[in-house]
């Protein structure tokens, strides 16, 4: 023992404590050495700390310093049972001036020497958080009197206070912890629920086929090609296979690389160091990066630049890269998946795409069948958005009228499923009645040729029909108000009574 004064000593082992607490988060490390320290730089010679497992009410110790391992496995008390015991359940500290002479004192953890020695003194102090008691620090050291005993009783008590205070910040980080982790596989799962080949609406052989492919090549690293027109799913083609391969839990990055000027898209792939270009002001990962040991989709990769085209391919064949600006070679393990609505091969013929990265990429094609491939699965889907859009946007939409049906299964669909998607979503909107009707439907489905109506009935009907859609879609963009309607149809608002009068229309159903 040093010679300094002992109230330095003292500050000194507390900051070397506090020190210690903060140092590290795992718990049991830091714990044994505040026992430790507390042996090391006082006149203690054992140091025990107890925890209550509050499930078993059973008192273990945790940590010691000074007793042997054996000696500290059999440091377990019930409450009020020995001293440590009658510790954790009244709350107040003990002081054993002589172990020898003390009948509550157990000596379950030590040599019977011990228990026999004369020149003993033994204390022991609560751990408490608030008013609960969660443990006890205890110590050996040789015999002093009771005035030295209550001193040290207090200094031990300070660090007691400091362990609980370094418990409960534990405690909550672990319970925080628990939480995101927690948090985390609800919202994967929910990402994956999503996904799922079964959440994406289909039956018809095409798209049977198209579910197929998935299962094939989902568990597999293989790098996927999907091709099709505009809003035919290939996003969602992407999504299944990613969250239906073993790399479901790591990232799923999506790049449009059609929607990124040339000088962004080059760091956006890769990322860029600092002051690698102006603005630039820090470095920053890129997509390549942050997908590591993920998937990376690559969205319209018949628009990049042959630049890019050179980089993309080294990456596909060595998976290395830089960033921009940077010297440093990176190497990721990413698995590709792109996609494009160009003709690839078309652009390898104009030379504006290279057949070498057209070979990497097209190991697995998946071709997404258009709308019109498909007509079979035009009632499903469009059903099934008046199901999703009615809950969106909270009204009751129940059905489709038949006129409405022929209508949408006339139309040939250039925008796909996309279009169809909008086109159900504006309809549930301006649906009052719960059903959607034909005037619903946006204008590029009312025309004869798309309605097919051309070959229905005689042209009066199909004139009759039209015209009565087209007086109800005024009615209703402006809310019933008869002037208004017949100013938009061009008409005169007499002739706009007659119309109403000859359908049997109601304006005031518009209001
Ligand atoms: N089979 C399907 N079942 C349910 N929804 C679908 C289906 N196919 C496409 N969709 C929906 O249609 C919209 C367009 O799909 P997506 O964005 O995947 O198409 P895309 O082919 O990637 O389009 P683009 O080439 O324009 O990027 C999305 O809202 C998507 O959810």
């Amino acid at each position: 023992m040093n010679k300094e004064p002992q109230s330095l000593r003292e500050l000194t082992l507390l900051f070397d404590i506090s020190q210690e607490l903060d140092r590290s988060l795992n718990l049991k490390k830091v714990l044994g050495t505040v026992v430790r320290h507390l042996v090391e730089q006082t006149q203690m010679t054992r140091a025990a700390l107890t925890l209550l497992n509050r499930e078993t009410q059973e008192i273990v110790t945790e940590e010691s310093y000074g007793l042997s391992e054996s000696e500290q496995t059999r440091g377990r008390f019930r409450i009020g049972e020995g001293i440590t015991g009658q510790v954790v359940e009244t709350g107040e500290p003990q002081i054993v001036e002589r172990i020898a002479d003390s009948d509550a004192f157990l000596n379950r953890t030590g040599p019977e020497s011990r228990a026999r020695a004369e020149d003993v003194s033994y204390l022991c102090v609560p751990i408490r958080q608030e008013t609960e008691v969660i443990g006890t620090l205890s110590c050996d050291r040789p015999h002093v009197g009771r005035r030295v005993l209550v001193k040290e009783a207090r200094l031990m008590s300070i660090v007691a206070s400091m362990i609980a205070q370094a418990v409960r910040l534990r405690q909550a980080a672990e319970e925080e912890r628990q939480r995101l982790v927690e948090e985390n596989t609800r919202l994967q799962r929910r990402l994956r629920d999503r996904f799922q080949p079964e959440n994406i609406i289909g039956k018809s052989k095409k798209m049977l086929q198209v579910f197929d492919m998935i299962r094939q090549v989902a568990e597999s690293h293989t790098t996927v090609l999907i091709l099709g027109e505009s809003g035919t799913g290939k996003e969602l083609i992407a999504n299944a296979v990613h969250y239906n391969s073993d790399r479901a839990d790591k990232p799923f990055i999506k790049v449009n690389c059609g929607a990124l000027p040339e000088n962004l898209i080059e760091s956006e792939l890769f990322g860029h160091e600092k002051g690698a270009f102006t603005g630039a002001v820090k470095s920053r990962k890129g997509r390549f990066e942050l997908a590591d040991g993920g998937t990376i989709f690559l969205d319209e990769v018949g628009e990049l630049s042959p630049t890019m085209q050179v980089k993309l391919l080294r990456v596909l064949q060595e998976h290395t890269f830089e960033r921009v600006g940077g010297a440093e070679t990176i190497e990721v393990d990413v698995r590709v998946i792109a996609a494009t609505s160009r003709d690839l091969e078309k652009r390898i013929a104009e030379d504006k795409f290279r057949q070498d990265l057209y070979y990497r990429l097209n190991v697995f094609p998946i071709h997404m069948p258009s709308l019109r491939e498909r007509k079979s699965d035009i009632m499903l889907l469009a059903d099934h958005f008046v199901e999703k859009y009615s809950k969106t946007h909270d009204t009751e939409v129940r059905r489709i009228s038949t006129p409405a049906i022929d209508m949408l299964l006339a139309y040939h669909w250039p925008g796909n499923v996309r279009e169809l998607e909008n086109c159900v979503e504006r309809a549930v909107l301006m649906s009052t009645d719960g059903v959607i009707h034909g005037h619903h439907l946006p204008p590029s489905l009312q025309t004869a040729e798309a309605t097919g109506t051309e070959f229905k009935g005689d042209l009066q009907t199909a004139l009759d029909n039209l015209e009565r859609e087209l007086v109800l879609d005024a009615l209703k963009s402006t809310r019933g108000n008869m002037a208004a309607a017949a100013r938009q149809l061009g008409v005169s608002e007499r002739v706009m009574g007659l119309r109403v009068d000859k359908y049997e229309i109601d304006p005031k159903r518009f209001k």
